[in-house]
This record gives C-alpha cells, sequence and structure tokens, in this order.
C-alpha cells in the first residue's frame, strides 16, 4: 500500500497555559498543506523500514512510522511489515512531517490488516506517538486546543488560495521551540478572526512561536517581509517553525526567488 503523508500549517497559535503534564495547552487551527512524503507499506517476511530523501535523525526504531507499527502491534497480532519512507517535508520546520507520517503509518496498517478501529480509536493511538499526531487521522481543518490534541469544527473556504511555503534550511525542534516561548490568554478569538476577510488576518491572525522565535532567528522575519512585499495577502511562521508561509488568494504566486539552500514549496491548498 502507497500513501502519501502530507504536512500541515497552522493559521493563528496561541500558547496559553502551562499544564500540569509538563505540556502546553494552545489554540491553533490545523489545516493540511499538500506537501508530502511518500510512504509505502507491505506485508513481508520480516519487519524493517528502509528510508531515502531527506535524512532523518535517530536509528530506524525511533523513526514514528516503526512507532506506530509498534503501537498497532502490540494490540493486535500483526505480522511483519516492509515500509519505505521516502522524505520530502522538511524536518524541524512547524509542518508536523513526522506526525503525519505516524498518522498515515497507522491509517494504513489499519487498511491493510482490516484492524476494527474507529476514526477515534485511531486518534487515540495517535496521541501516544505527538501532540499534532492525531490531526493527520481526519486530515481537514479544525480548530484545536489542549495539547493541539482536541478538536472543534472549523468552517473555512480556502479555495483559490495559493500559497508558498519557505523552510530557510534552519531546524528548531519542537521542544526548543516551547522552552523558549511563554504562556499567555489568547490575543483574539482565533475562529471570528479567521471568519473575517484574509485582509484583516494580518493583525489579528498571530502565532506566539513568531514573537518568541525572532529575535533568536531574525531570518524569520525577512522571510515574513518578503512574502508580504511580494504581495501575500497573509503571511506567518506556521507551528513552532522554522517554516513561513505566504497566502495569496488570488491563486497568482509571485516570482520570488529565494536562496538556493531554501525548500520551497508552491500550490493550492
Ligand atoms: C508546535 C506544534 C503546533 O502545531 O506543532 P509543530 O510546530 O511541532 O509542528 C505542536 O504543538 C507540536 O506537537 P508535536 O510536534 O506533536 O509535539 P510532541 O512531540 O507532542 O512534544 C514535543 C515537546 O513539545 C512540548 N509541547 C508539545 C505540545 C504541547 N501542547 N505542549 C508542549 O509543551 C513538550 O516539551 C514536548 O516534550
Ligand atoms: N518519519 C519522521 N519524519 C520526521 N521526523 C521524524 C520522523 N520520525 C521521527 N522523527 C523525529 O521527529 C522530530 C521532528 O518531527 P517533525 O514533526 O518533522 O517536526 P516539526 O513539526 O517541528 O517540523 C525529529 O526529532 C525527528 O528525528
Amino acid at each position: 500500500m502507497l500513501v502519501f503523508p502530507n504536512a500541515k500549517l497552522n493559521l493563528g497559535l496561541y500558547v496559553t497555559e502551562q499544564r500540569p503534564d509538563g505540556f502546553r495547552n494552545l489554540e491553533s487551527v490545523f489545516v493540511p498543506l499538500p506537501w508530502c512524503d511518500a510512504l509505502e507499506v507491505l506485508q513481508a517476511p520480516a519487519t524493517a523500514l528502509t528510508l531515502s530523501g531527506i535524512p532523518i535523525p535517530g536509528e530506524a526504531a525511533t523513526n514514528l512510522c516503526w512507532r506506530a507499527y509498534e503501537l498497532l502491534k502490540a494490540d493486535f497480532d500483526l505480522p511483519a511489515v516492509q515500509m519505505h519512507l521516502h522524505k520530502a517535508v522538511p524536518i524541524g520546520a512547524g509542518l508536523g512531517g513526522g506526525s503525519g507520517d505516524a498518522a498515515f503509518a497507522l491509517r494504513a496498517l489499519r487498511e491493510l490488516f482490516d484492524l476494527p478501529l474507529t476514526t477515534g480509536q485511531l486518534q487515540q493511538y495517535a496521541r501516544r506517538l505527538g501532540s499534532d499526531c492525531a490531526f493527520f487521522v481526519e486530515n481537514k481543518p479544525v480548530f484545536a486546543y489542549e495539547k493541539g490534541d482536541i478538536f472543534a469544527p472549523i468552517t473555512l473556504d480556502l479555495t483559490g488560495v495559493a500559497c508558498q511555503v519557505v523552510y530557510p534550511n534552519l531546524h528548531i525542534s519542537t521542544a526548543e521551540a516551547y522552552a523558549r516561548v511563554g504562556t499567555r490568554p489568547p490575543r483574539h478569538d482565533l475562529r471570528q478572526s479567521l471568519a473575517q476577510p484574509m485582509a484583516t488576518w494580518r493583525d489579528t491572525v498571530t502565532n506566539d512561536f513568531e514573537d518568541a522565535l525572532t529575535p533568536h532567528y531574525p531570518v524569520l522575519a525577512d522571510i515574513k517581509a518578503a512574502l508580504y512585499a511580494a504581495g501575500a495577502t497573509y503571511a506567518s511562521l506556521s507551528g513552532s517553525g522554522s517554516a513561513v508561509y505566504g497566502l495569496f488568494p488570488d491563486s497568482e504566486l509571485p516570482p520570488l526567488t529565494w536562496s538556493s539552500e531554501y525548500q520551497v514549496w508552491s500550490g493550492p491548498l
């Protein structure tokens, strides 16, 4: 079975409270971003994971695809599988690339072996692999809260919106980003703000990580300014960075030229 785990973007992100379990409560809107890895899962005589594309730090057994398999194997009599992951989504980018791989591995294993798991049950497994992993089970725009793993529906019309995502070859780990950010009450009602015309989002749809990280990584502000200068209606850091994206509602992407060291994805949302 061949699947294409996509990434995500955050439209606004408020880090609101410290939790007793050490995590933070947040509020954000997650939307699927069609920048994809490729993952093949086949029944095989012995379990193995092979990798290509962007190098992923750590042993195969720490890879989120492997951990997804181990998680289900603990509860179901799964046969051995051969998995191959081709990595294209940058890591440490705030694009949830690893989380997407994990959730798509869970989904592929459920389908391949006909596991009797509801969407809610699969989301519970996904939550054990990472806070934003459960989002990729349904993979549709949601308002996310608590650890970013509880969802409420949101209506968001992004038809005709073109997007450019710029990864400045800068790995910011999620743990580092959370260590640098404080907590504060939400600055706006995100769902209300996103219901207004996109031209108003610049002032109301903000990401707390952007304020916390930009003083340490000025390149983030430079990319955002370049996207606005090129005509973006809205631009922001995604998640805990370091990818910055611009939205262009008339489907027209600007002829922007970025450093050859950057990775850039452009297309409709
Ligand atoms: C910031 C967000 C926003 O969408 O995404 P990314 O930018 O990483 O894609 C998420 O909260 C990232 O979720 P995820 O990447 O799954 O994080 P996890 O593996 O669960 O946690 C990594 C570390 O981040 C911190 N963490 C994570 C989530 C949360 N709600 N509070 C936290 O404090 C903890 O220090 C934790 O040890
Ligand atoms: N399949 C995978 N793809 C990407 N990162 C993975 C994967 N498996 C484990 N990881 C680990 O997860 C971390 C990054 O996850 P990722 O979701 O890409 O981060 P971010 O959302 O911040 O860009 C890295 O420490 C990486 O080693």
